[in-house]
């Protein structure tokens, strides 16, 4: 069954919108951060991560969204083009803003952290009429990333780019991507990512992301079902709650439900997880395919990323998804 519909006569498949940032990661893994002193940078930034995916998976891929006029920017600009993202919705700020940076420390494969700096970042200052309504018009998907609604300007474009989609008929994704560093205050990040999640086809979050968007309303047993239940009221068509190692559950407006166990895989870190596992289910979304298989296939891609040091660089591709999934089926790949 279809639940989203795309239009097959648009261009470009997929556009993400929101931050464009550095991860570095630390190269000494298994121990604190305190204890690293070098690291490897890599693009990154959730939605960027999630646009380099669709593109690594075949997918035609823009972005929108604003980098820092310096070395870093255009290190990030150079690899998305490399990738073959189109940047063309990708501004260059002029106020002296900087490039968002994700210090990741990997204390162990289950004991990860990052440490994000996030003052004065390009990213939050994309203007509302930065947003190209040409290239989100010309798209059949608009990925919208829930930190982007922490400051204005940004919080504002974002609002632009789902009106334009709504108007040009772009089946809208929204990954709830929180970070409690971005935010003053509680009742704020609850508002604007509610008023954000009404007007979304597709919602992707973990339960805890979820817990933060329904801190207001009775669900105290923060029931999935319920959870779900509130946003087929709204234009959302599907609902995943993502729960780690123990897989994820899609709620359809249909009243149907779908469960996923997650693969084994020999992690190495556990972030990254969230924005392949979104990559590899909205790929799946856009070939046609079931819910339960666009789960798998999300789940393995997020496999493939967590026995990985990256997060985009890892990205795989199709082939490498289907690979991941063959070989756990033939019992060759254990977790660790
Ligand atoms: N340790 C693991 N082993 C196997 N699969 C995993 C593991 N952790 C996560 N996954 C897979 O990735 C999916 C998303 O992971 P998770 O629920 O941690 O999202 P997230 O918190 O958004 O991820 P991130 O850490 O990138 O923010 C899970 O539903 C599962 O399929
Ligand atoms: O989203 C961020 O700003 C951090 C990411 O770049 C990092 O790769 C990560 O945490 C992925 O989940």
């Amino acid at each position: 069954m279809s639940y989203i519909t795309f239009d097959s006569s648009k261009q470009t498949d997929f556009v993400a919108i929101g931050r464009l940032c550095i991860d570095l990661n630390a190269n000494e893994i298994n121990r604190p951060m305190e204890m690293t002193s070098t690291f490897t940078k890599y693009v990154g930034g959730s939605p960027a991560n999630i646009a380099i995916g669709m593109a690594r998976l075949g997918m035609k891929t823009g972005f929108v969204g604003k980098v820092a006029n310096d070395q870093m920017g255009r290190f990030i600009t150079d690899y998305l083009e490399r990738n073959g993202i189109s940047t063309s919705g990708v501004t260059t700020d002029r106020t002296g803003a900087v490039t968002g940076l994700a210090f990741t420390e990997i204390k162990s494969p289950s004991d990860c952290s990052i440490l994000m700096y996030r003052d004065n970042v390009a990213d939050l200052k994309l203007q509302p009429e930065e947003v190209p309504e040409e290239l989100i018009a010309g798209a059949k998907m608009l990925l919208v990333s829930g930190t982007a609604l922490a400051a204005s300007p940004s919080r504002e474009a974002v609002f632009l780019a789902i009106d334009y989609a709504r108007k040009h008929g772009v089946a809208i994704a929204f990954d709830i991507d929180y970070r409690p560093y971005t935010w003053s205050s509680d009742a704020e990040t609850a508002v604007y990512y509610n008023l954000v999640a009404e007007k979304c086809d597709i919602i992707v979050g973990t339960r805890e992301e979820f817990d933060m968007m329904e801190r207001f309303e009775r669900n105290p047993e923060r029931l999935d079902e319920i959870t779900a239940a509130k946003w087929f009221n709204y234009a959302a068509k599907i609902v995943i709650i993502k729960h780690g190692k123990e897989g994820s559950i899609a709620y359809t407006k249909d009243g149907a439900s779908h469960r996923a166990v997650s693969y084994p895989a020999k992690v190495v870190k556990t972030f990254g997880a969230g924005d392949s596992y979104a990559a590899g289910f909205l790929y799946g979304l856009m070939q046609g395919w079931e819910i339960a298989r666009c789960m798998s296939f999300g789940s393995a891609a997020a496999c493939i990323v967590i026995s990985s040091h990256s997060c985009s660089d890892a990205m795989p591709t199709a082939e490498q998804v289907h690979d991941y999934i063959a070989r756990c089926e033939r019992g060759e790949i254990t977790a660790t």
